[in-house]
């Protein structure tokens, strides 16, 4: 059975070239993207690459791998970007933060020359908002926005680690889930959004990726690309 996750997430690697500064996406897709750059990185292929991660836990599986690693205060710009999504539509808006990884990974995509989205087909959508949409707070005054959202009918729920405890960011916020079905109007949503005193970031990216893989279960990989 073939890997959609792998197969595209090795063919954004085809978009990298010897001497470029990387981005690294978090997730279980873009797992496979740091993979194939670690394994061209020791085969020779890719030489004087610079990654840049966006989790810890990406940094941690780069450093493994022997990918050498900057930050993004040390460099102009990242070359390429490869990440994953959660929900996408084909007209380049998506959601992202399932892995709670959205606030860093929005920061690199905003200093990326080039962003790729890696996803299998059944990421692909008509419109935003089946996957609960994840907003990044602060901690002081969360319970705070959570019932200015529950009041909104936004339907929030505060994301989870483990049983008991509140699952917390690389930045050291919380994470509350927004069950919204169908985003009628991401624009507006994203901007009310940012404009709340507490709010960090949203997994809204509007307008993000130049070029989206999709695998698609037969093993072959559309492109959509601007
Ligand atoms: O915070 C996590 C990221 O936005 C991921 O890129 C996203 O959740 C997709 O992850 P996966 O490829 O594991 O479905």
């Amino acid at each position: 059975m073939t890997n959609v996750k792998e197969t595209v997430g090795r063919k954004a690697a085809d978009y990298v070239q010897s001497g470029m500064v990387v981005g690294l996406g978090t997730g279980s897709t873009a797992y496979w993207f740091v993979d194939e750059i670690g394994r061209r990185i020791k085969s020779g292929e890719l030489t004087d690459i610079k990654g840049v991660p966006t989790s810890k836990q990406t940094e941690d599986q780069a450093r493994k791998l022997g990918i050498p690693l900057v930050t993004l205060d040390e460099i102009n710009q990242i070359d390429v970007l490869a990440d994953g999504a959660d929900e996408t539509t084909t007209d380049f808006n998506g959601i992202k933060g399932g892995g709670g990884a959205l606030l860093h990974e929005k920061i690199v995509a905003q200093n990326s020359r080039k962003i790729i989205w890696i996803v299998g087909e059944n990421k692909v959508v008509d419109y935003l908002g089946k996957f609960p949409l994840p907003v990044e707070v602060i901690q002081f005054g969360s319970w705070k926005l959570f019932k200015n959202f529950d009041r909104a009918g936004m339907n929030p729920s505060f994301r989870k680690s483990g049983r008991d405890s509140l699952f917390i960011t690389d930045s050291g916020n919380y994470i509350i889930d927004l069950h919204l079905d169908h985003i009628q109007n991401p624009q507006q949503l994203a901007f009310e959004l940012k404009n709340m005193v507490g709010v960090v970031d949203h997994g809204l990216f509007l307008n993000y990726p130049d070029v989206i893989l999709v695998g698609q279960e037969d093993g072959e990989i559309l492109i959509h690309e601007r």
